[in-house]
């Protein structure tokens, strides 16, 4: 074994961590017949056991034996001691790929296996949904399949699950909607409107981007509005307020929310943060560093302890003292992060790498531990990264080194521009994939901006070499995909006016703007929200009678639809009928336009991802099929090892995966480190600490190219080379200025978005469906309502209605053409 920076002082390290006693395996009771985890885990009535309990569960099964030596099997002594460190709060601070985020999944597994710990008792919060996946997966490959009552998630997705649970309390409705970015925006311009603000002195994008901000620092819009000091901030605190305002009328909440939200519920109600504080006894967070001062105080309030039983305000503002409120006793939970403050790229969102620095003053009974040995890269990628974050100021040496050898030399190349530099690429994974025996889908291309992965797409199309672009013009943000959620999210909640106004006239029906500013005046005038008017729309002052006619038909389509939602149809089916009886299919399919064409297709996936979630949760709701959708995040549409595509990705969404060829491209001064950096010392170090993921998420070969000239940004500029590039000891950079030999075409061809089958195909519906026939007396079967009875029919063809008693289940009228019932 071969150490990098030998002689490199640890602060804070101490080399020789005593290792507990590991347990015998004979002092594992055999193996039981596996008990699944009670399904109350779930539904937030878990009653925890009254005693800790050791080796056995409180149903008495004793639990599953497994070997504990073998989870701690090849883990190096500073790995050991952090999964088996038991007690007080513990923070792993480590470089890239030195083995935290398994040391964590190996934490989980010895909880479960070695320790007796109950799977509901673990919260593990982790950065992509994906990553939440790969997570449970693997510590499921080490302890068995009762690792499923594991809550492992992001942080977003934990708190809808506890603000699903608790809804109640906070006055929302069950059916909220999750509104992303561009909900956001679209309800921040229309605020700004009612506000009379003008755009170009107070750009509500730039609102939005600050009430974020203030949300991620806990402020509230009062408190907001109590310390605003000129006129821009009190123009935005009356913004953010009135924003505020509309989401609450619109039953929605924004991402934001989702975690300042469950901080105020912690917080205002000590009984319910005592309830998820005697559940959650063990709490494991990853790349903490990237945790925002929400996110920092969501977990303060789930681990409760010293820190969390400090007397606070509520957000009613009465001060609470847990302690009197006799809520001291439940002790902290057992907390777990691991970082690298070396990796902290989303300062923008507001992390603060203070979080992993202070851990140790807030917790002052942590246990640190440092892990130095990196499991992925070579000596060359590894002396790379550090030769490069080296330059930062204010942090902590570290002492990363390796044993898998010196590895390739970094491979360097100028190309003359973009494309000649995309070509390089190109030819280069063709030579890899020829000669090397690498497969495209070990191989990433990474970039600064979303922007430039066209020139990469294009070349690759031209090439015939598969690739798939992650992030970009995302899947849901597209026009098409958003207004079919919009309905489905509208029918889910019928309060979400955003999404309302947002279908009301597409496909086009003949309600313009004047129509919708006569509703709109109706709702003010009468107090009512704008849905309510819409339905008496005839009554509004000054309304067109065609328009008014037009709405009326709207207004009727809804309530169809609602019916077939009501009717116990899922998501899939819900969709299609949208598609079908809105008119927006058919408006696609007259049209002669290729992009329309395209539309369709992703139409057809996104009917697809429905049919998807029906199939895995055939209990699962239209609301539950919207959360889903609303929680994808970008890295969560990178595709499994089919052996088959080249990955692209922004360095942001690289963060915590490795591959074994990377690119890193487009290093010049102006794209990476971005313009916006150059000249501030802050911001540079941030994109150099971008610069430390993207090497160090090389296992074997790396690559950095530039181009000399490059016009994708509108006028061509010539940039200087990256200065992170001369940072790299010329010793281990190989530099190719000329191309290599034009590489002959690949003969596989690009691969899509997997097209779904069979739905979306006919010409002018999405799916051949017969619609029973039934009349009055006959007797049916309902997937979800059971047997029942018609009592009448009324209309026919796909617009055949019957009114079915389902006896306790209540009578029920159905769209025939989308109910699932069959005639007995
Ligand atoms: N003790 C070990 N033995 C063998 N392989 C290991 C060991 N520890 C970690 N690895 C491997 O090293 C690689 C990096 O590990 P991991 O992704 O957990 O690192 P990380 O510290 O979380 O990295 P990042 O900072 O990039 O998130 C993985 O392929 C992992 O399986
Ligand atoms: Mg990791």
């Amino acid at each position: 074994m071969s150490k990098l920076f030998d002689d490199m002082p640890l602060p804070g390290f101490d080399a020789d961590i005593p290792l507990p006693a590991e347990p015998s395996p004979d002092d594992v009771p055999p193996p039981p017949e596996y008990d699944p985890a009670p399904d109350d885990l779930f539904d937030g009535d878990y009653a925890p056991p009254a005693e800790p309990y050791e080796g056995y569960y409180r149903n008495g099964a004793a639990k599953p034996a497994v070997d504990p030596a073998q989870l701690l099997d090849g883990m190096n002594p500073q790995q050991r001691a952090a999964v088996v460190h038991e007690g007080s709060p513990l923070l792993i601070v480590a470089g890239a790929g030195s083995g935290k985020t398994r040391v964590l999944t190996h934490r989980i597994a010895y909880l479960l296996g070695a320790r007796g710990v109950h799977p509901g008792e673990i919260l593990a919060i982790t950065f992509t949904n994906k990553a939440a996946g790969e997570m449970k997966e693997r510590v499921e490959a080490l302890v068995g399949p009762r690792a499923k009552a594991m809550w492992v998630s992001t942080f977003h997705s934990s708190c809808v699950r506890i603000l699903r649970q608790q809804y109640k309390k906070l006055g929302l409705s069950s059916t909220f909607s999750i509104y992303d970015a561009a909900d956001s925006q679209r309800l921040m311009a229309m605020v700004c409107r009612d506000l009379d603000l003008d755009a170009k002195q107070y750009p509500p994008r730039k609102f939005n981007a600050q009430v974020s901000n203030l949300k991620n620092e806990l402020i509230d819009p009062e408190t907001y509005a109590g310390q605003a000091q000129n006129d821009t901030e009190r123009k935005l605190a009356e913004a953010y307020t009135l924003y505020q305002a509309r989401l609450r009328q619109a039953n929605a909440l924004d991402f934001d929310d989702l975690i300042m939200t469950t901080v105020n519920l912690l917080q205002a109600f000590p009984d319910v943060a005592e309830h998820y504080r005697r559940r959650f006894r063990h709490v494991l967070v990853d790349e903490y560093q990237d945790t925002n001062h929400a996110q920092y105080v969501l977990v303060r309030e789930l681990v409760g302890g010293a820190a969390g039983q400090a007397p606070k305000r509520t957000v009613e503002g009465d001060l609470v003292n847990p302690a009197e409120e006799g809520l001291a006793e439940v002790p902290p939970a057992e907390l777990c992060v691991v970082g690298d403050a070396d990796q902290s790229i989303y300062a923008f969102r507001g992390a603060t790498i203070r979080n992993i620095l202070d851990f140790e003053e807030d917790y002052p009974n942590a246990k640190t531990i440092l892990l130095e040995q990196n499991y992925r890269s070579t000596q060359t990628i590894l002396a790379a990264a550090n030769a490069v974050i080296e330059r930062n100021s204010n942090r902590r040496a570290k002492n990363l080194w390796t044993d898998s050898g010196q590895g390739t030399k970094i491979t360097g190349y100028v190309a003359d521009d973009e494309h000649a530099e995309a070509q390089f690429v190109a030819d280069e994974i063709d030579r890899l994939t020829d000669n090397e025996k690498v497969v495209p889908s070990q191989v990433a291309v990474f970039y600064r901006t979303n922007a430039q992965s066209r020139v990469f797409e294009e070349v690759f199309i031209r090439v015939g070499l598969p690739y798939k672009v992650v992030g970009g013009v995302r899947f849901y943000e597209r026009k098409e995909v958003r207004d079919a959620l919009a309905y489905l999210r509208l029918l889910a909640n019928k309060d979400d006016v955003v999404s309302l106004r947002r279908i009301l006239n597409v496909p086009k029906r003949g309600i313009g703007d004047r129509a919708e500013a006569c509703v709109e005046v109706l709702a003010a005038r009468d107090r009512i929200p704008f849905a309510d008017a819409l339905r008496r729309a005839k009554e509004a002052p000054g309304m067109a009678t065609r328009s008014a006619n037009a709405i009326a038909g709207f207004v009727t389509l809804l309530d169809q639809l609602r019916s077939v939602v009501d009717g116990g149809a899922g998501p899939a089916t819900v969709l299609e009928a949208v598609l079908e009886q809105s008119g927006y299919l058919a408006e696609l399919q007259a049209s002669t336009d290729p992009q329309d064409e395209t539309r369709i297709e992703n139409l057809q996936e996104l009917a697809a991802v429905a049919l998807e979630f029906e199939q895995a949760q055939p209990e699962g709701t239209l609301a539950d099929f919207l959360e889903q959708v609303a929680l994808v995040a970008d890295s969560d549409q990178i595709p499994d090892d089919d052996g088959g595509v080249v990955t692209l990705m922004t360095l942001h969404t690289a963060k915590g995966l490795e591959f074994p060829v990377v690119f890193l491209t487009g290093l010049e001064d102006g794209v990476f480190p971005h313009m916006r950096a150059l000249g501030n010392t802050k911001e540079l170090e941030e994109e150099r600490r971008l610069a430390y993921v993207g090497i160090t998420r090389a296992r074997e070969r790396l690559y950095v190219t530039l181009a000399k000239l490059r016009s994708a940004w509108g006028a061509p500029s010539y940039n200087p080379q990256s200065r992170f590039l001369g940072e790299l000891p010329e010793s281990l950079v190989d530099w190719r200025s000329k191309p290599p030999s034009q590489g002959k075409a690949m003969s596989a061809t690009r691969t899509t978005m997997s097209a779904p089958k069979g739905r979306l195909s006919g010409p002018s519906s999405i799916v051949d469906r017969k619609v029973v026939a039934l009349k009055a007396g006959d007797r049916v079967t309902h997937d979800k309502f059971g047997l029942g009875t018609v009592v009448a029919t009324q209309g026919e063809g796909d617009k055949a209605q019957a009114t079915i008693d389902f006896g306790a289940t209540g009578t029920k009228q159905l769209l025939l053409r989308y109910a699932p019932v069959e005639k007995l």
